[in-house]
């Protein structure tokens, strides 16, 4: 997601992973908590899609997914309650780019343990690419249509400014919270990493074994296993220990690991160990 400059949001509604762009939909049915209902609010877009294209083949699950042709997932969702008040928010692809979606929600990672609720990745369909004929002006219309009809008021469409504070007053202090590090990686659940990194060093393979332990996005418990002749235990060990307590980032360990650098009278053959593992480190990250 870094290398293709996609951004990472948390939800607030839990539950699995999605992609975003353009091309994808998002439906939110705001309510009272005793009239959320996410089944009727499913149905009403899949009776909306019907009624534009009456072809399509599209139904809702037992999981809340819309699927077309019974096998595709078109939709995912999501839903929040709070005391009083509810909320559920579903997807619909329209044109999304199914490569970048696929390959982003791949993780190159291996040996990541956690309990988080695990994603159930679904085979994905466009809408457009089932009927072309079709836009999400045409989607958006049809299911305020569909809605104002079940809702019994009147069929009229009101754009809102997402960042007008006038209209949504605090908007602009729940993104500030939204996108900050401690809510996108330090809720995080607890996870732990048991992986080995092969760091490829002037024609040979030094096998180094690491273990993280990671908790609110920090690195609780940090183990390093490589051949002594390689990185003298004591800078194993300064390394471990600066790691120990710091933000799981890249950019934070690349900073700890500089700075650290400068204090220690190492020659440059170290340094560029050092760097290298690093640098390896980071990539877990
Ligand atoms: N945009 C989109 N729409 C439908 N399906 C998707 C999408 N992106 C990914 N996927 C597929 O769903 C699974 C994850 O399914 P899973 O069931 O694990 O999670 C969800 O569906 C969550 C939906 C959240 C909806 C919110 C509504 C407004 S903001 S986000 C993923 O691995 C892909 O195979």
């Amino acid at each position: 997601m870094r290398q293709k400059n996609i951004k990472l949001a948390r939800r607030r509604s839990g539950g699995g992973t999605v992609y975003h762009d353009l091309g994808n939909i998002n439906l939110t049915f705001f309510t009272a908590r005793k009239k959320y209902e996410r089944m009727e609010n499913l149905k009403l877009i899949v009776k909306a899609l019907k009624a534009l294209s009456p072809q399509l083949d599209v139904h809702v699950t037992d999981r809340y997914d819309i699927l077309l042709d019974g096998q595709y997932k078109i939709s995912g969702t999501a839903a929040k309650l709070g005391r009083t008040t509810a909320y559920h928010h579903c997807t619909l692809l329209c044109n999304a780019d199914k490569f970048v979606l696929s390959s982003v929600l791949k993780s190159p990672y291996k040996g990541i343990k956690s309990n988080a609720t695990p994603s159930v990745p679904a085979s994905v369909k466009n809408l457009f690419e089932e009927d072309s004929s079709l836009t999400s002006e045409m989607l958006l219309d049809a299911i305020a249509e569909e809605y104002a009809t079940q809702h019994q008021v009147d069929h009229h469409i009101t754009l809102v400014n997402p960042a007008d504070e006038t209209v949504l007053p605090g908007i602009s202090n729940k993104t500030k919270e939204l996108q900050a590090w401690e809510w996108v990686y330090g809720k995080t659940p607890k996870f732990s990493i048991s992986t080995c990194l092969n760091v490829v060093y002037k024609d040979s393979v030094i096998d180094v074994k690491v273990d993280l332990d990671v908790k609110h996005g920090k690195i609780e418990v940090c183990n390093i296993d490589l051949p002594e002749q390689w990185l003298p235990p004591a800078l194993c060990s300064e390394l471990v220990n600066s790691f120990t307590g710091s933000k799981f980032c890249p950019n934070e360990i690349t900073t700890l690991a500089t700075t650290l650098l400068r204090v220690c009278p190492q020659d440059d053959e170290m340094h560029s160990r050092w760097n290298l593992l690093c640098e390896n480190m980071t990539r877990l990250m």
